[in-house]
C-alpha cells in the first residue's frame, strides 16, 4: 500500500490555497499535515479521501499491483473529521449497523460491540447519539472509520475533544495502523508531530 501525490495543487474558484505538492507515504509510515488555521489541511484531506478534486497535480494510491483514483478507493480508505456527521437520533450501535449495512459489510453485533469498546465506548453503545459527549461523539468516528478495516486512514483533527483516555485510544489505533497500512493527520496541535514519520508544512 502507498500513497503518491504528485504536482499537487488545489483551491476554491480562483484561489489557490495549496501549491505544488508532491510526496509518497509507504505502509507502515504515517504524514501529519500541519500548518496554522486556514492553510489548506483539511482541504488536501479532502483530496486524498476522494471528496474534493484537485485543481492540478495527481494523488492516487497503490494497493496490490492496482491504481486507485481516491475518488474509487473508499473501500480503501477510513476517515475521520470533526464535519463527519452522525445520526444523532439512532444509537452508536445502530449508527455502526446501518454504516456497515451502507458499505455492504457483514458484521456481526459482537463485533460491532468488540469495536465500541475498543474506542471505550463500550457501556454507552446503546445510547442515542444525542446523548453523547462530543468527545464520545469522536470516538464513535473512529468506530465508524475502522469498520472496514481500511489500510488507509485519514485522521483531520484526531484528538479534537478528546481527553486524555481519549487520546491515549487514538494512540493505540495508530499504533494499529502501523501495521495495517498508513495513515495521515491534519492538525495544527504541535502534540500531534509525535505521530508523524514525515511531517508537510502548510502555510509558510
Ligand atoms: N468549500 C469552500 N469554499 C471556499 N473556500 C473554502 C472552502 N473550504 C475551505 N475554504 C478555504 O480554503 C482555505 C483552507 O481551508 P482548510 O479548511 O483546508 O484549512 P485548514 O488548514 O484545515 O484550517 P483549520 O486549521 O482552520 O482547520 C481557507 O481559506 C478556507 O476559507
Amino acid at each position: 500500500m502507498q500513497l503518491h501525490v504528485s504536482q499537487l495543487s488545489a483551491g476554491y474558484g480562483a484561489r489557490t490555497i495549496v501549491r505544488d505538492i508532491s510526496f509518497t507515504l509507504h505502509r507502515g509510515e504515517v504524514l501529519v499535515v500541519s500548518g496554522p488555521n486556514g492553510s489548506g489541511k483539511s482541504t488536501l484531506l479532502r483530496i486524498l479521501a476522494g471528496l474534493q478534486a484537485p485543481a492540478a497535480g495527481t494523488a492516487y494510491y497503490e494497493a496490490g499491483g492496482n491504481r486507485f483514483d481516491p475518488r474509487d478507493a473508499r473501500h480503501l480508505i477510513g476517515w475521520v473529521a470533526p464535519d463527519l456527521a452522525l445520526y444523532r437520533e439512532l444509537s452508536g450501535i445502530e449508527n455502526l449497523r446501518f454504516f456497515a449495512r451502507v458499505r455492504g459489510l457483514a458484521i456481526s453485533d459482537a463485533a460491532l460491540y468488540d469495536l465500541l469498546a475498543q474506542v471505550g465506548l463500550g457501556k454507552r453503545g446503546d445510547d442515542r447519539l444525542a446523548a453523547y459527549s462530543s468527545g464520545m461523539t469522536q470516538r464513535l468516528r473512529y468506530a465508524f472509520a475502522l469498520l472496514h478495516r481500511p489500510p488507509v486512514l485519514l485522521l483531520d483533527e484526531p484528538t479534537v475533544t478528546l481527553d486524555e483516555r481519549g487520546a491515549a485510544v487514538v494512540d493505540q489505533i495508530i499504533a494499529e495502523q502501523r501495521r495495517r497500512g498508513l495513515t495521515v493527520i491534519a492538525t495544527n496541535d504541535p502534540r500531534e508531530l509525535r505521530y508523524a514519520d514525515l511531517i508537510l508544512r502548510l502555510g509558510g
